[in-house]
């Protein structure tokens, strides 16, 4: 731990990376690869990783606990054609299990059981279509940014809030992924988020099961660049109060050790910026912070459940129940007791957002498995559902080091806006899936952020460019911030100043 010397002086470094996430390893792995060795990571936990997060669970046949995520859980492939060092490039080289989400694969259910509305999957596919086919129009010809919900409607699918089937499609659709509705969705960057996944990647995503836990990929990966008891590694370090300048970067920790620095990476999530967990001096500026709190946290809650049987049909992988009264009431719930996954584990999990998700936060685990309990029944008229055998969620909101489970952005942003988010304030830095514009709140958001922050701290470092021939591409000194918004992006912001790294407007999945 960097405790100051006995003249109160800090332990020195040339790279501060605060937080041991995704983006805070992958910045790490960037500085090493451009032979800035003098780094230090300090992470709250006692563990890399970060949101990539499992615990123990239930037991299997010999007494042993799965292993289970907490946060981050789909992969996505890569296609084949592309070298990009992400996707199933982690499950390849680390052998990571993962199986086949398939979404195809769902069920659907009302409060009398089994009852077929899948046809209402169909008719929002074909909505979304046209909705997203706007959506590009918006950004490239910066028009006017519109909700999800109003682009959705728009293009034919406007579910009436009396009914409760299609509200449960429209929760699948939107907000099992977003953790917001369409209604607190911007429609552009809703759409540009979702297509530039499926086509830099694939719209394959895999569900990772590795009982080493998903962040073994990261720590296989920063064990490429730290030793064994490595003196740059600081666990257990809880940062509180950051002092910056265009000089450099003092870092004081909980524990009353501090960090000198040239420049530092803040990777700590939005939650953790929003909820003014670390202090700055001087102040963020006014347009850093008007970015933090415009762009949201969301909560995304994976409730688990072991059972002495595995009483659903164990073939399907998704069960959607449509609550007569309330939509997004334990709406998904997910077999692992199915082929691939984790068979006869027994293990089911439910996921609840938002709203859901902060109040199963503040009832007793007792009360939610309750409520729960009472909607498998209803799912499931005809059997005898036992109590379960274990039962476990997360809290996320009120985990300290992440306040909140990844960000979103909702309607009336711009490009623009969220570079601010992503713009360095003098040697201050930022990274993480929030920075993203293209891949917010996916892992391999974090994973390009960290890279890209810590390739240009030292190319600024050693007095040159990134990409210096690519007009794209090209990043040179320090990053582009905007004092004043006027609610407008034109086209040509759309590159790597502003983080844009990709073009989402040519298709090149194969699929
Ligand atoms: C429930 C859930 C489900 C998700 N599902 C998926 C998914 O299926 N697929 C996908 O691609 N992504 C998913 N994500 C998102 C993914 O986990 C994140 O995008 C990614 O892990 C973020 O990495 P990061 O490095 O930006 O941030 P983080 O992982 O949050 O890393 C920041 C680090 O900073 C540390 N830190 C915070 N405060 C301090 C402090 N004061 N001092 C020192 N250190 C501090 C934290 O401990 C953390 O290790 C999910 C996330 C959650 C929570």
């Amino acid at each position: 731990v960097p405790h100051p010397t006995q003249q109160g002086t800090c332990k020195k470094t040339k790279v501060a990376i605060l937080g041991g996430g995704v983006a805070g390893i992958t910045a790490a792995q960037a500085l090493t690869n451009a032979s800035v060795h003098d780094f230090a990571i300090l992470e709250y936990r006692d563990t890399l990783g970060g949101r990539a997060w499992h615990k123990p669970f239930g037991k299997d046949k010999d007494g042993k606990p799965y292993v289970i995520e907490m946060g981050a859980n789909w992969d996505w492939e890569i296609q084949e054609e592309r070298k990009i060092r992400s996707g199933s490039w982690w499950a390849q080289k680390y052998g990571l299990k993962t199986h086949y989400s398939n979404y195809d694969n769902v069920s659907t259910y009302n409060k009398d059981g089994y009852s077929d509305y899948s046809h209402l999957l169909d008719l929002y596919e074909d909505a979304y279509d046209i909705a997203s086919q706007n959506a590009g129009e918006i950004l490239t010809q910066n028009l006017q940014d519109q909700n999800a919900k109003s682009g959705l409607a728009l293009a034919g699918w406007n579910p009436k809030s009396t009914d409760m089937e299609a509200q449960a499609v429209d929760w699948w659709s939107w907000d099992f992924e977003d953790a917001y509705s369409p209604l607190e969705s911007s429609l552009a960057f809703g759409c540009a988020g979702d297509n530039l996944t499926s086509n830099y990647f694939s719209d394959h995503d895999n569900f990772v099961l590795d009982q080493r836990g998903f962040n073994m990929i990261f720590k296989k990966m920063a064990s490429t660049f730290l030793r064994k008891n490595d003196p740059r590694l600081h666990l257990n370090t809880q940062v509180t109060n950051i002092t910056y300048s265009d000089d450099g970067v003092t870092v004081h920790n909980k524990d009353g050790s501090c960090v000198e620095a040239d420049y530092a990476i803040v990777t700590f999530s939005l939650g953790v910026l929003q909820n003014d967990a670390v202090k700055f001096s001087p102040k963020l500026p006014d347009w850093k912070q008007e970015a933090i709190q415009k762009f949201t946290m969301g909560t995304y809650t994976k409730i688990f459940f072991q059972f002495n049987e595995t009483f659903w049909p164990s073939e399907t992988q998704y069960h959607l129940y449509a609550d007569p009264v309330t939509r997004g009431w334990y709406p998904i719930w997910q077999s692992l007791s199915t082929t691939g996954f984790l068979p006869e584990s027994n293990i089911i999990f439910v996921t609840v957002t938002n709203e859901f998700a902060y109040r199963a936060e503040r009832q007793t685990d007792e009360e939610t498995k309750k409520e729960a309990m009472e909607v498998l029944r209803k799912m499931f008229p005809e059997k005898h559902i036992p109590e379960p055998t274990a039962f476990m969620y997360p809290r996320w909101t009120q985990e300290p080091w992440a306040y909140g489970s990844y960000s979103n952005w909702p309607p009336a942003t711009s490009l623009e806006m969220h570079q601010n988010l992503r713009a360095n304030a003098g040697r201050l830095w930022f990274a993480g899936e929030a920075t993203s514009p293209t891949f917010f709140g996916f892992l391999h958001g974090a994973y390009f952020e960290g890279l890209d922050a810590g390739r240009q701290i030292a190319a600024v470092m050693q007095n040159r460019c990134v990409n210096a021939n690519s007009t794209k591409l090209r990043e040179c000194g320090p990053r582009k911030h905007y004092e004043t918004l006027h609610g407008t992006s034109p086209y040509s912001d759309y590159t790597m100043l502003n983080g844009w790294a990709v073009d989402s407007f040519i298709d090149t999945n194969t699929d």
